[in-house]
């Protein structure tokens, strides 16, 4: 019944969106670390965190045109939504649409501790979620995100935080689409752990299960959303050792169990791995030899910047080596996306 809580031209115009940013071949830049996150990627590189430093390298990244033709779509944080070109005064928001990019925005408002648990989080942001939506596609989005954060751990995740999270990612999703934005539904279950690759992939399981029963009742029309997941991976201190190739079959087998295939397209972060492993999970997972109805893409932050702010270092005078960088990871990654990436490319 589904069918009747969104109208007929609502649903055409977010499927449309959902299908172009999954379309093959390309995937999502996530430039949406909101001030305190971007700190972190910016002190390694000695670079200041001022807004004008912010405002000026998504500049750089969302001019370069060479990357374009494998960038879909990019997600904003709300201060970079707002900000505007320095020579022709152009919003960010226009200036991607104007570029073929669709433009999307991060709508939440990050983790706080869930009370009854060994330290886990539920993500906040419902509050005033539909005027705020309302308002970014009066100004050019046209999808949003909205990330919930899992670990495992001895307790966890629990149950109650699975829950929880689900049922919240659910009704931003909902919210979003009443408002003509496509919800990226992201659940990330985090690289931090010893767990070994079998764990990992249980957990995801169970929360994608979660996510999607959550999204039914609350008949979000899943042919208008977009996953963003984590790789199912080993944790980052587990001692056993997997290959690329078994860590791309464990996640394809989880996502064939649980992930619809009415939803167009799973668009992994990077979550903490390195640029070569991201690149290198997503061109194998896009190789496994079993039925994938969806896309199969990125939604990269650090694997897709990395480079970049290591070459640009805070210099305007770096910014033709840090496009370069921009330039050579997008590529990869969209050989990877249809898992025709070799190492020599
Ligand atoms: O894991 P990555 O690929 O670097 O980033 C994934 C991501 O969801 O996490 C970041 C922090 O919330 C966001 O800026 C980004 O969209």
């Amino acid at each position: 019944m589904a069918a009747y809580y969104l109208s007929k031209d609502k649903q055409v115009e977010l499927s449309k969106i959902a299908q172009s940013i999954a379309t093959p071949g390309k995937g999502i830049l996530a430039a949406d670390e909101p001030a305190g996150i971007i700190e972190s990627r910016f002190a390694p590189m000695n670079i200041e965190n001022n807004e004008e430093n912010r405002r000026y390298y998504r500049q750089l990244l969302f001019r370069t045109k060479e990357s374009r033709q494998h960038i879909s779509g990019i997600i904003l944080c709300h201060e970079t939504f707002y900000h505007k070109t320095d020579d022709d005064d152009t919003s960010f928001p226009r200036l991607l649409t104007a570029a073929g990019i669709i433009p999307g925005i991060t709508v939440d408002r990050g983790l706080i501790v869930l009370g009854g648990t060994d330290n886990e989080t539920i993500t906040q942001g419902l509050d005033g979620l539909e005027e705020r939506c309302r308002e970014y596609k009066k100004n050019g989005a046209q999808f949003a995100k909205w990330r919930a954060a899992l670990k495992i751990d001895k307790n966890c995740p629990s149950q109650l935080a699975i829950n929880e999270n689900a049922s919240k990612l659910a009704r931003y999703a909902s919210i979003c689409q009443q408002c003509g934005l496509v919800p990226i539904v992201e659940p990330e279950v985090s690289l931090d752990g010893d767990h070994d690759l079998e764990e990992c992939q249980r957990v995801t399981e169970n929360v994608l299960a979660t996510v999607y029963k959550a999204l039914s009742d609350h008949h979000v029309y899943l042919e208008g959303t977009l996953l963003k997941p984590n790789i199912v991976t080993p944790g980052k201190d587990c001692t056993k050792t997997y290959s690329v190739e078994q860590i791309a079959e464990a996640t394809v087998t989880a996502f064939r169990r649980t992930v619809p295939t009415a939803v167009p397209g799973i668009m992994f972060l990077s979550g903490g791995h390195n640029e070569e492993n991201s690149t290198a999970y997503l061109n194998a997972i896009n190789r496994v030899n079993l039925y994938k109805p969806w896309t199969l893409s990125f939604s990269y932050g650090r694997a897709l910047q990395t480079s970049v702010l290591r070459a640009w270092k805070g210099d305007k005078n770096n910014s033709e080596q840090a496009r370069n960088e921009f330039i050579r990871l997008a590529r990869q990654n969209g050989l990877a996306s249809l898992g025709r990436y070799e190492l020599s490319n």
